[in-house]
Order: structure tokens, then C-alpha cells, then sequence
């Protein structure tokens, strides 16, 4: 048998554990796995001849070896060992595509997330100023690389609208040609935007529904501008967003790109576009209204009752499912860029829908492009690392901070709390150090009353940290994730709730 140092190519699967105070978690291919999927990687491997130090053997019978191998005493984690596979079937399917996509990298360690997170930690602090946010202004470089495809590139959008002196015309406007003006303009009508049956509204019609954007139907403020509720005269309520003027300008590519992709995706975890206004000095977005409020209020124990963890599992799949849809379903794969716990609304029955595509981006179309340069954007603390750095954007920058929202949607912290002690500021990072030392519970939000059996908290966080990885390559897909999510559903429900 061969000893593996770090990174040397052998074997099929990449297999991890860690088992601190005494809980060991198991992974194949950055995967969670359980202890036969993993015992069956590691002996296919150890087949091979390929053993690797400190990979677990004594959980998987093969307790021969372990004199071979200098095991260090204390926590164990360990890896790397990939090689082009064969064909699997159900799970090893996944851990198939995952090998053969992970070929060349490095997967999640201790090592190099510990190196990663001060990075992340810097940059937050660097970018944190006033408020958390950054829209970082374009840069030379972006520009130059920027795709043909991205929304940045678009010229002018015609908008919808039915003209204001309309007297008595309904709110809600067939899509009919017949109802189109012929527009020399730039706001003239979108033939492709008209033809999806929206909501048109004129600027009165707006300003009645709105009660003339009264402060007491406004329900919210972005950076986007203010959110109205309103209602229409056939009793439909909906949102409408007002850009602020002073944002025309920087907002105008943000306000086209959030229409055309939300005129396009109809889902029921994604907030649908149902009309927009863009008139002289106002631009509207009319989208269906959500009555619940957002994740985060409810996490802030800001809407009442305390979320349970079936309801976090719940919402997490929503949103999981949701991002799928944008990734993999679309009519044109969508990138939403700025997946956090404000940008998703809960419906009364606490399912979630995902909202806000001021900032996505359509991903590349061709089928040997994997990925779209273009500016940074996005809310710090949520921004994948890569991205920042290469300025390309993938869907897996969504898994990234999916993996973020899914450790505010279990510890109820923000992704960065400056108030906290220094080493619990970065909740990933406190969320990793916790994670190896086997606390899991310690992390679960102490507003949650209910017990949650460790195991399933294991194999929460540890999806969380793993959709959270430094490196793109080993963040799984949106649709794994999704799959992941409902298996530790089905397991919680079975035997999740600690007595
Ligand atoms: N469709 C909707 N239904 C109900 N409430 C909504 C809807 N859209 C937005 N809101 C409310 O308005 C608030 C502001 O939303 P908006 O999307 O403009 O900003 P944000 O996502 O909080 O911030 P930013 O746009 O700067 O990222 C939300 O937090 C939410 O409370």
C-alpha cells in the first residue's frame, strides 16, 4: 500500500471524518456521508491501493492498516485523493459527477478554511464601512472581461406601459398587441415583456393603489427604494417597488435586469413579477406581495413566534429549491447574486419565496462557458470569496451564500456581529471552530426552545460550511444541496427531535 501525503491523485473517492468528542461525521467527495457510503469509498480506495493517513479505518473493519499509518493523536480530519471514476448509480452518482468535477482541488480542510476565513474576516472589515453592504463600482478590468450576455451590456429596455390618459382603463391590462402604443421612445413597449400577461399600471393607477405612495402602505425600504403594498380595484394586493430618483442613473441597468429576468420565471418559491411602470421620473416594480415579512425579521424574533426547526428545514428547502429553479430551470441560467435572509419573504404558511433580482445576472449560455465576468455585487458577509477575487461569477456563488444564510437560518446570527467577542464576529468562522470541536448544540439559536438530536445538527452544519468552502469546486450544487436538505428532513422527522 501506498502512503498519501496531502493532494497526491489516487483512489476514486475523496473521504473525510472528523470525530470529536467522539461524534464522527464522515464525507465522501466533500459530501456528507454516512459511515457505509464512506466505508465503502474507503475500501474501494484501500483496493486501489491507495490508503491515506488518518482517513478512519477503524470505523470501517480494516483495523490491519492502522499500524501502517502515523496517526496523530487528537482531532482527525483529513484528505484529498481524486482520480476519474466509473459509473455509480443513486448516491454514487453524485459522488461520481462531484469526482470527476473536483479533479484538480482542494477540498474544504481545516487548513485552508482556517487560512481563508481571516481573508474573509479582512475583507468584511474592509468593506464594511457605514452600512454592510457593498456595490462596488465597476472596475477597468471587469468592464473589459464583461460578458456580451450580462444585462450590463444592454443598450435600452423598452418598457410597458399603457398610456396615462387611459380614463377608466382597468389596472389590469390583457396582453393584447392591440393595447400596445407604438413608441418611438426608450419606454416604449417591450414586445417580449408584453406578451407575459402582466399587471400594467399607469402612473395615476399607481398612485391609487399606493393611496399617492402613502408612508402608511409602505412596508419596506431597500437599497433599491421604498416598498409599497398596494392594492388593485379587482382586490388583488401587490408589492411596488419605487426606485429612488436619486438612483435613476446607477439603478437603471439594475431596475431593466430585474425585469426582464423576473418577467421570465414563474416558481413557487420565487417571488413573481406581475407588472412594472418606467415613466419619466419613476420606475416601478409591481411583483406579488408576500405577506410575512423576511427571514431575517422572523430570525430577529422580530414577527412574534419563534421559527421551529421543521420551519427552518422548511424554508431552507424553499430557498434551496428556488435557487435550483434560477440555476437550472430557467429559460437562461440566473444567477441571483444577493441570496440573504432579507431577501426572502415568508408567506403566511411560512414557505419561503426568494426575492430581489436587482442584482442577477444571467450565467453563461454556451455550453463549455462556466462562468460570467462582471462586477462584484452583492451584500458583504455573503459575498463568495472567489468572486471577489476573480470577479467571476458562477452559480456557485449563490451556494455560498445559501451556506451563509443556512448558518444564520440555524444559529439566528447575522453573518457578521460585531458585537460579539472577536472570535465569534464572523459567524462562519465561529461556526467552523465550533463544528471541529463537536459543539454543535452549543450553536443551535438559543431562541429555539426545542432539542434537536446532534446528529442532524452534524449534518446541517456541516452542508452549511460545506456550501460555504473557500474554493467554488467544492461547494456542491444548488440541486444537491436541495436533495441533501430534504434527506436530513425525512431523517429529522423520523428520529431528529431529541427527547
Ligand atoms: N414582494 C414583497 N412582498 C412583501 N414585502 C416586500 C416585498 N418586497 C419587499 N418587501 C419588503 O420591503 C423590504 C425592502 O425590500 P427590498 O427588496 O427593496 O430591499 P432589501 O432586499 O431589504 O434590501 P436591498 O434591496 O438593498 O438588498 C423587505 O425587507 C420587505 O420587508
Amino acid at each position: 500500500s501506498r502512503l498519501l501525503g496531502h493532494k497526491e491523485a489516487c483512489g476514486i473517492y475523496r473521504v473525510d471524518y472528523s470525530d470529536d468528542l467522539n461524534r464522527q461525521v464522515f464525507y465522501v467527495n466533500g459530501i456528507l456521508a454516512d459511515k457505509d457510503l464512506f466505508c465503502k469509498a474507503l475500501k474501494f480506495d484501500h483496493a486501489e491501493h491507495c490508503v491515506i493517513q488518518n482517513v478512519g479505518f477503524q470505523y470501517c473493519g480494516l483495523d490491519l492498516l492502522i499500524d501502517e499509518l502515523h496517526f496523530k493523536s487528537g482531532r482527525k480530519f483529513i484528505h484529498k485523493v481524486v482520480r476519474q471514476g466509473s459509473n455509480g448509480h443513486n448516491f454514487d452518482d453524485t459522488l461520481q459527477k462531484a469526482t470527476e468535477k473536483h479533479a484538480d482541488d482542494i477540498s474544504v480542510t481545516p487548513k485552508n478554511l482556517v487560512m481563508a476565513v481571516p481573508a474573509f474576516f479582512i475583507l468584511c472589515c474592509g468593506l464594511i464601512c457605514p452600512c454592510f453592504r457593498s456595490r462596488k463600482k465597476e472596475t477597468d478590468q471587469s468592464a473589459l472581461v464583461k460578458d456580451p450576455n450580462s444585462m450590463d451590456s444592454t443598450c435600452s429596455l423598452e418598457m410597458n406601459f399603457v398610456p396615462e390618459k387611459a380614463p377608466g382603463s382597468p389596472l389590469r391590462v390583457p396582453a393584447s398587441p392591440l393595447r400596445v402604443p407604438p413608441s418611438p421612445s426608450r419606454f416604449s413597449m417591450s414586445p417580449k415583456l408584453n406578451r407575459i400577461g402582466s399587471i400594467h399600471l399607469n402612473m395615476n393607477q399607481a398612485l391609487k393603489a399606493t393611496q399617492n405612495f402613502s408612508s402608511s402602505l409602505k412596508i419596506g425600504e431597500g437599497g433599491f427604494g421604498m416598498v409599497y403594498k398596494a392594492q388593485l380595484p379587482d382586490g388583488q394586493t401587490v408589492a411596488i417597488k419605487r426606485a429612488k430618483k436619486e438612483h435613476f442613473d446607477a439603478l437603471s441597468n439594475e431596475f431593466r435586469s430585474e425585469v426582464e429576468l423576473l418577467a421570465k420565471i414563474e416558481h413557487r418559491n420565487l417571488v413573481r413579477l406581475l407588472g412594472f411602470v418606467d415613466k419619466g421620473n419613476e420606475r416601478l416594480i409591481i411583483t406579488e406581495y408576500v405577506a410575512n415579512g423576511t427571514l431575517r425579521e422572523h430570525l430577529d424574533g422580530g414577527r412574534g413566534k419563534i421559527l421551529d426547526f421543521n420551519q427552518r428545514l422548511e424554508i431552507a428547502i424553499d430557498i434551496a429549491h428556488g435557487l435550483t429553479y434560477l440555476h437550472l430551470y430557467a429559460e437562461k441560467q440566473i444567477i441571483h447574486r444577493d441570496v440573504k435572509s432579507s431577501n426572502i419573504l415568508l408567506t403566511e404558511s411560512m414557505r419561503a419565496k426568494v426575492a430581489d433580482f436587482g442584482f442577477a445576472r444571467l450565467g453563461g449560455s454556451d455550453a463549455d462557458k462556466t462562468h460570467v465576468s462582471t462586477q462584484v455585487k452583492g451584500t458583504v458577509g455573503y459575498l463568495d470569496p472567489e468572486y471577489m477575487k476573480t470577479y467571476q461569477l458562477t452559480p456557485k456563488s449563490d451556494v455560498y451564500s445559501f451556506g451563509v444564510l443556512l448558518l444564520e437560518v440555524l444559529t439566528g446570527r447575522r453573518p457578521v456581529e460585531l458585537r460579539r467577542p472577536p472570535d465569534e464576529r464572523v459567524t462562519l468562522r465561529w461556526v467552523f471552530r465550533k463544528y471541529n470541536e463537536g459543539s454543535v448544540l452549543e450553536m443551535l439559536d438559543p431562541q429555539m426552545k426545542e432539542s434537536v438530536n446532534g446528529e442532524i445538527l452534524v449534518k446541517m452544519f456541516g452542508l452549511a460550511i460545506q456550501c460555504a468552502a473557500p474554493t467554488r469546486k467544492d461547494r456542491p450544487d444548488m440541486k444537491i444541496v436541495g436533495e441533501q436538505l430534504w434527506a436530513i428532513r425525512m431523517d429529522y422527522l423520523r428520529n431528529g427531535r431529541r427527547q
